[in-house]
């Protein structure tokens, strides 16, 4: 953004006092322009005016002094909010293609349903990721290496993993393309976020039994623990997950978003797939795994790099 809009500029005056309100705010709680933008077209605006307008709102803050000072000819309006405020910059995530409201969406090589998508959290839910024949398959091959889930060591340099409470299930990790039936959920879900399949880790799978959880949390690496140097290096952050349900519990086992009071129950084939744009909770992407009550519950989970995971 240049420095060349003014408090005199025309464009101000088509600007309700209510839009340059929420403009500022969510400058100021850090949602990125492109999302500013998307809202204001998703009511009508058009695309030119909307951006000139929003600069226009953001460049007049400044100058107002309620923001920082001078430094706006060297680093954009977004990135000072975002320096003031202490949040790490957003960076580019996986997305699916649903602006034009699609009932389906194209995996390559089969179509799935779309159920529900929100803005923030960023959180899609898809039908028909996996037939019911490929969800068996994938337990059948991880069932025998089920170990007692680990979480990071968020205390330690090398980023070991460690027994937690917080999370009770059972898990295993395929190696990326290990099997033609892990290569094939993996190529899906490359496709429809457009992301490269390279910038996945490999497919986790977890099982809970009766009681076990994995109470909320985020999946980003959090910036300033020892550990998390050493896992950036490995592919840069986490920046979305995709968890697919490989069966049904009986009762409990949904995955929940507590900042979003959303609850999606786990069903065999559907997948939940949400992002997160910084490594920080105004990314709102606290989630967990809630208690199973009755029955089991298997998921895999394909956690995605902002580079090729190495
Ligand atoms: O089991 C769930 O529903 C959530 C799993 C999860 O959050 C994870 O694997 O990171
Ligand atoms: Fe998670």
């Amino acid at each position: 953004m240049t420095k060349n809009s003014s408090a005199s500029n025309p464009l101000l005056a088509s600007v309700t006092p209510e839009l340059r309100a929420w403009i500022v705010s969510q400058a100021q709680a850090g949602v990125s322009a492109p999302k500013v933008l998307k809202a204001m077209l998703d009511v009508g605006w058009k695309e030119d005016v909307a951006l000139a307008a929003m600069e226009a709102v953001l460049t007049e803050h400044l100058q107002a002094g309620a923001a920082v000072e001078s430094k706006a000819s060297t680093v954009t309006v977004g990135q000072a909010n975002d320096a003031q405020q202490g949040l790490p910059p957003a960076v580019a995530v996986p997305d699916l293609a649903l602006d034009d409201l699609p009932g389906w969406l194209d995996a390559g090589d089969r179509q799935v349903r779309v159920l529900m998508h929100m803005r923030l959290p960023r959180v899609v839910v898809l039908d028909g990721l996996l037939t019911p024949q490929e969800c068996e398959a994938i337990i059948a091959l991880a069932r025998p290496r089920m170990k007692r889930s680990l979480t990071i060591n968020s205390k330690s340099a090398e980023g070991g993993d460690e027994v937690n409470d917080d999370r009770t299930s059972e898990g295993m990790f395929f190696e990326r393309g290990e099997h033609p039936v892990v290569a094939a959920l993996e190529r899906r879900i490359a496709y429809l976020l457009n992301w490269p399949l390279e910038n996945g880790e490999g497919l986790q799978v977890l099982r809970y039994g009766p009681g076990a959880e994995y109470k909320p949390h985020y999946d980003y690496f959090e910036p300033g623990l020892p550990s998390t140097p050493a896992l950036l290096r490995r592919g840069g952050q986490r920046v979305g997950t995709m968890l697919v349900y490989l069966n049904t519990p009986d009762n409990g086992g949904g995955t929940i978003f507590p900042n979003a009071n959303l609850e999606i129950a786990a069903q065999q084939g559907m997948a939940v797939f949400f992002s997160y744009d910084r490594p920080h909770p105004v990314s709102q992407s606290l989630h967990g795994g809630s208690p199973v009550i009755k029955g089991e519950k298997w998921v895999a989970t394909k956690w995605l790099r902002e580079r090729e995971f190495v």
